[in-house]
């Protein structure tokens, strides 16, 4: 099964690489800077999983992409979509599957349009990951979690052949058949998150300790997931319980990347990751004044950093 990997940042690094390392058929799609990072020092991995430097990972740049792949995994952020699809269009074939992991929603719509819905499959990674100074990957907690689906629910030999291979990946990937559900609940919680993080610019423990900080950590999951409900995926109670524990954990050190990426000044996905579930909620009437602010607030960061 040959698979490309578009990106080789933090997640795509990550996850590409173990596969790599697993012995499957990859290929990093990237643009001149990493290729000549990778070819240099290598894509190297520090994780709590284990350490790995993989010499010369397989590589190759948009204008000499010419064959199809099998798997497209797809871990651009939101804001380089059309750049990264004008970039990995021609490989994809009738029988090419993509696997986006991007945080959010809206890619699938427009991945969709490209190149037809049933080309794209769901899918989501839980992990905490970065580039270092050094850009190698690093991985900052043990969550490593890839999850992808048949959005239409139920499995298919597709999903089995995927299967089989990431299973010999080195992380926990798991085929859902209600991948739709998944995702929304990954938005829910990765919006709550990163809305609060970067409005109250402190991980959870730290709201925690500010006087109201907890019931507007509360309120904000409140916010995401009326919005998910409204969209015909409430999270399941199980979610919620666990969701409710993890960001009322006190001294939790937690964050979301697009808090890392506010804080070195990066640009941020604020318009796919918040202000389309914003949108989403007005469409829908449900109020959400906290996520509304945090909104406003990015793009007043954006606005500022010339993004
Ligand atoms: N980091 C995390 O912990 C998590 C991130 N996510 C989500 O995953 C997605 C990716 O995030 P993350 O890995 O952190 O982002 P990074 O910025 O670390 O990596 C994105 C990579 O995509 C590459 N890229 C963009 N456009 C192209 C293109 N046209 N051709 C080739 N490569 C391209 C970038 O290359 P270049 O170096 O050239 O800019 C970069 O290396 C986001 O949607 C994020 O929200 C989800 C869960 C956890
Ligand atoms: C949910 C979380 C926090 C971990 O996967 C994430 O997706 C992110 O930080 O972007």
């Amino acid at each position: 099964m040959r698979i490309l990997v578009v990106g080789a940042g933090a997640i795509g690094g990550y996850f590409g690489g173990r596969l790599l390392q697993s012995g499957a058929d990859v290929t990093f799609l990237v643009r001149p800077r990493r290729a000549a990072e990778l070819a240099s020092a290598g894509l190297v991995i520090r994780s709590p999983a284990g350490d790995a430097t993989l010499p010369n990972p397989p590589t190759v740049q948009a204008d000499s992409l010419k064959q199809t792949f099998d798997v497209v995994l797809l871990s651009c952020k939101a804001y380089d979509l059309d750049d990264a699809i004008a970039s990995f269009a021609p490989a994809v074939g009738p029988h090419t599957s993509i696997i986006p992991l991007l945080n959010g929603m809206k890619h699938l719509d427009v991945l969709d349009a490209k190149f037809g819905r049933e080309r794209v499959l769901g899918g989501l990674c839980a992990i905490a990951a970065t580039l270092n100074e050094r850009r190698e990957v690093v991985q900052l907690q043990p969550m490593q979690s890839l999850t992808f689906g048949e959005r239409d629910g139920g499995s298919s030999d597709r999903i089995r052949a995927i299967s089989e291979v990431f299973a010999r990946g080195n992380f926990n990937a798991s085929a859902s058949d209600h991948i739709m559900q998944d995702m929304w609940e990954k938005w829910v919680f990765l919006a709550s998150l990163a809305a609060s993080t970067t409005l109250m610019r402190a991980p959870v423990g730290v709201i925690l300790t500010a006087p109201g900080g907890k019931d507007f950590l509360l309120g904000m999951l409140d916010e995401c997931s009326a919005t998910a409900a409204a969209a015909g995926y409430a999270p399941a109670g199980a979610f919620f319980q666990r969701v409710s524990g993890m960001i009322t954990a006190e001294g939790s050190p937690m964050t979301a990347s697009m808090f890392r990426d506010l804080h070195a000044g990066l640009p941020v996905e604020a318009d796919h990751v918040i202000g389309d579930l914003v949108a989403r909620a007005d469409a829908a009437k449900v109020p959400v004044p906290r996520l509304r602010i945090s909104y406003t607030q990015l793009k007043v960061y954006e606005a500022l950093r010339g993004q």
